[in-house]
């Protein structure tokens, strides 16, 4: 056990680790705690579920012990699910401290979030939008006496995605100190180091895991090439299979939007697979009354979008079906990261239809692995191959009849009043730029045709200028 206490943690912190069954340190924690005892500012970068969350509580906490007050430290997450993960490990590893902690996320009362924040929390978790919403709009508490900034999944905080946290961050990085020491996490730092450097300049101290593959090697890797029409079907026979050939088992299946996991969820239940979603369109607590399901095994299935696909530790889950193949490299190694986690075996299955061929390329050259082919019994699949396309559409049916287009056109005029944006200037920037779109685009078929016509035209030996009409085929002399 002298593992941790080596790392220079205190006995009351070895103690904790071994009563959460934490024996020895994982490589990334022998890196980087002991430098962030030392006072320097960190970068780790390791493999899914290698224990990273650990790697800076511990440091964190030990230094909390040492000069306890509030606000000691501020963790910034991208996802909500994942800040009350964090708060959860610093709670259960500070627990002989009495730790007060307090979770600031969208989607649950800012007011009660103010008043805990106003009672100084030793550890604030927080999404960078809810935690900019309070800096804008309260003087009641403040962040400039921080010593420890967390970036978990850093260079998803800092890439422009979806979900844009530019402008928050700016109002974060403007209240706290900039003498303070700076965590910053992810299994893919790499493409934004340049910008995290920027952060990160008290002695930094960057920790990389060094390995052949990008991915866990207990990871069984698989693709299965289908055509777009019968994804579905082979989605329900894969699940189908999994669920005859184990007793105690877990999926998560990827998707790519949050109408798409809802069509699959529903359609998986009709089938009567134990299913629940997780998309960014769901109220914050069915968010969290579904991933509490899925947790406790209610539920054997969660489909999600990428909403999940960082950080969540769910030692259960066995499998992850890729329903669309990610566009990013980075989004596959993410999501597959959902399983094998700490030492464990796991399987990724990758759905790919024709269009995704170079997409698959991309990702096997970044984690520097071929995906290999799953075999699939294509009779099964074409048994039920109607009668999953006959559930699928009635599930269409329904949700359209439930107004999920309209309800998400609502929810992102909600999101640009809250962005400080005109909705109505947004739609029409918005259908200005697809009328540029569509006016190039009919430019460069017009410039298509007419290259064609000339290619027609000089095989048929007339040479000149682009023809604006076709010409006629010479006709016998
Ligand atoms: N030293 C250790 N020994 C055994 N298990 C550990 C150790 N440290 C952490 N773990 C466990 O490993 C699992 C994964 O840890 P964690 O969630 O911190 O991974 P991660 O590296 O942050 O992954 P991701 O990149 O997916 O966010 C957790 O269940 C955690 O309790």
């Amino acid at each position: 056990m002298g593992g941790f206490a080596e790392l220079g943690l205190s006995s009351w912190l070895v103690e904790q680790c071994r009563q959460l069954g934490l024996k020895e340190p994982t490589p990334v924690q022998l890196g980087c705690i002991p430098a962030i005892l030392e006072g320097r500012d960190c970068l780790g970068c390791a493999k899914t579920g290698s224990g990273k969350t650990a790697a800076f509580v511990l440091p964190i906490l030990q230094k909390l012990s040492e000069d306890p007050y509030g606000i000691f430290c501020l963790v910034l997450t991208p996802t909500r699910e994942l800040a009350y993960q964090i708060a959860e490990q610093f709670r259960v590893l500070g627990k002989p401290l009495g730790l007060k902690d307090c979770i600031i996320v969208g989607g649950m009362d800012m007011v009660t979030q103010a008043l805990e924040l106003s009672r100084k929390p030793h550890v604030v978790i927080a999404t960078p939008g809810r935690l900019a919403d309070h800096l804008r709009s309260s003087n009641t508490f403040h962040i400039k006496k921080i010593r420890f900034l967390v970036m978990d999944e850093a260079d998803r905080l800092l890439e422009q995605g979806c979900t844009d946290f530019t402008a928050d961050l700016e109002t974060i990085l403007a209240a706290v100190p900039a003498h303070r020491q700076t965590l910053l996490f992810s299994a893919t730092l790499t493409d934004t180091l340049r910008e995290l450097q920027g952060l990160a300049t008290n002695q930094p101290f960057f920790w990389e895991a060094q390995a052949p593959v990008r991915t866990v090697e207990q990871l069984d890797q698989r693709y299965l090439l289908v055509p777009e029409k019968v994804k579905d079907a082979y989605l329900v026979h894969l699940v189908q299979s999994f669920q005859d050939e184990h007793e105690d088992w877990s999926i998560i299946i990827f998707t790519n939007t949050c109408k798409t996991c809802q069509i699959l969820c529903m359609m998986l239940r009709k089938f009567n697979f134990p299913t629940v979603a997780l998309h960014s369109m769901m109220k914050q607590k069915e968010r969290f009354a579904a991933l509490a399901k899925f947790k406790s095994s209610i539920y054997r299935i969660l489909i999600a979008t990428d909403v999940a696909s960082r950080g969540l530790d769910i030692p259960t889950v066995q499998v992850v079906i890729n329903h669309n193949t990610p566009g990013l490299p980075k989004i596959y190694i993410h999501r597959v990261g959902r399983t094998a986690r700490a030492g464990r075996q796991g399987q990724a299955i990758t759905l790919v239809t024709q269009y995704d061929i170079h997409l698959v390329h991309a990702i096997e050259e970044q984690i520097k692995k071929q995906l290999e082919e799953l075999p699939v019994e294509e009779a099964s699949v074409l048994q039920i191959l109607t009668q999953v396309n006959v559930v699928r559409r009635e599930c269409e049916i329904k949700l359209e009849a439930a107004h999920f287009d309209e309800k998400k056109e609502i929810n992102k005029r909600k999101q640009l009043i809250l962005e400080g944006k005109d909705p109505d200037l947004e739609a029409k920037r918005k259908a200005e730029l697809a009328k540029i779109k569509q006016r190039n685009r009919r430019f460069k078929e017009k410039v298509g045709q007419a290259l064609k016509r000339r290619q027609v035209a000089s095989r048929a030996g007339y040479g000149g200028p682009l023809p604006r009409t076709p010409k006629p085929a010479p006709g016998p002399a």
